[in-house]
């Protein structure tokens, strides 16, 4: 059978992959009430579409800190991709510069930041957890910048990892053979070690993040580089103040797929008075939930100026590696584009509130 959306690649990949690996994956915290929220809020809003408009030049072209992007589309960091393909980050990497979108590598990621950079074509961004080992950070940070990384992101959902109870019936553990290779491996010890009731990814987590951070750390990481600084967790209007007050680039509005705090607000529910209290000056991003060209036009129509995929990106990893990656971005701009179409608005300074009901 042809795969002709996203959720076909979810198909094939949970046939492919071990049962606790799909789990992983696919699962949240808790009782997952945030992830299915964040595709729920999605589906909630309509469109209103305006008819006799010339549609017949479309573009979904844009740019984030001055790249160039084929659409509004990128690739959400996710960790150990080698797990699903033999290749990992190298793969999503070919992939992403192939359909010409961004892709944000993760701390730990399988392969290293520099082979990552020798395959991207299109841009990359690295993003961090804040480990209370500040060298290995600083370090990263002067690695990314030499690898002509072109910007940080720096994830503050997670000062503990969810409980995320299925990695934890499953006794969850990061294949042998497979390493986060830009960290000491004394970082991310204990990752291959199944224990059943507790999940390794939250042991290594607990041993190495550092939970005390606050805002008046982030001048810290801001002096070690010169790249624009993003963060990615925020949810709402009070924390993107203070994320622009502080002097950050850029905002991720995220819930972590719903793999963090469960019961959290849905990221298309918390992106327009993120939106609101940013007004227009940093830009703003959001994951959780995309699935669809839809999706994408609901986003960029309520203010975002990008949004980011996670699992539909591992799925198509899985199934087709770097061909999958690509295929999977080229249709959701093809939707995205034919969504535009249909709903008269050619252009995506077209795409604003009015669209929605
Ligand atoms: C398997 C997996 C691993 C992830 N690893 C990371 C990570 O290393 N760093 C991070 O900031 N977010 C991580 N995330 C969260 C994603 O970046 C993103 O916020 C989320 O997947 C978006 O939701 P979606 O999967 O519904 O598109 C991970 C998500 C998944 C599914
Ligand atoms: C300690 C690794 C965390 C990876 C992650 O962020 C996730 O699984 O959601």
């Amino acid at each position: 059978m042809s795969i002709v959306c996203a959720d076909d690649y979810r198909s094939r990949a949970r046939g492919l992959l071990p049962a606790p690996l799909w789990d992983f994956i696919e699962g949240g915290s808790g009782d997952e009430l945030t992830v299915d929220a964040n595709r729920l809020a999605f589906d909630r809003i309509s469109l209103r579409p305006r008819v006799l408009v010339d549609v017949s030049e479309r573009s979904t072209a844009t740019s984030v800190f001055g790249a160039a992007l084929a659409s509004p589309i990128g690739i959400a960091p996710t960790a150990y991709q080698r797990m699903l393909h033999p290749e990992g980050e190298v793969a999503t990497a070919r992939g992403a510069g192939q359909a010409g979108g961004l892709f944000v590598v993760s701390i730990f990621a399988s392969r290293t930041l520099e082979e990552i950079a020798a395959a991207a074509t299109g841009p990359l961004w690295l993003q961090l957890y804040w480990l209370r080992q500040r060298s290995a950070l600083s370090r990263l940070v002067a690695r990314a910048e030499t690898a002509g990384y072109q910007a940080l992101v720096l994830t503050v959902d997670a000062p503990v990892i969810g409980k995320r109870l299925r990695d934890l019936r499953n006794g969850f553990a990061i294949d042998a053979g497979v390493r986060a290779v830009n960290l000491d491996d004394a970082l991310t010890e204990g990752k291959h070690i199944s224990t059943p009731g507790t999940s390794a990814i939250a042991t290594h987590a607990a041993a190495t993040f550092d939970t005390s951070i606050t805002w008046a750390d982030l001048s810290w990481l801001r002096s070690t580089t010169a790249l624009p600084l993003v963060l990615k967790g925020i949810l709402t209007a009070e924390d993107a103040e203070l994320a622009v007050a502080h002097g950050v680039d850029g905002i991720i509005v995220s819930n972590h797929g719903g793999r963090q705090l469960d019961g959290a607000i849905p990221a298309m529910r918390a992106l327009p008075e993120v939106v609101a209290a940013v007004a227009g000056r940093v830009p703003v991003l959001l994951d959780g939930g995309v699935r669809r060209g839809r999706d994408i036009l609901i986003a960029l129509a309520s203010g975002a100026d990008a949004v980011l995929i996670g699992r539909p990106a591992l799925w198509a990893l899985t199934v087709d590696g770097s061909d999958g990656v690509a295929h999977l971005l080229s249709m959701l701009t093809e939707e995205l584009s034919h969504t535009m179409a249909l709903t008269g608005r050619p252009k995506l300074a077209d795409l604003d509130p009015t669209v929605l009901a």
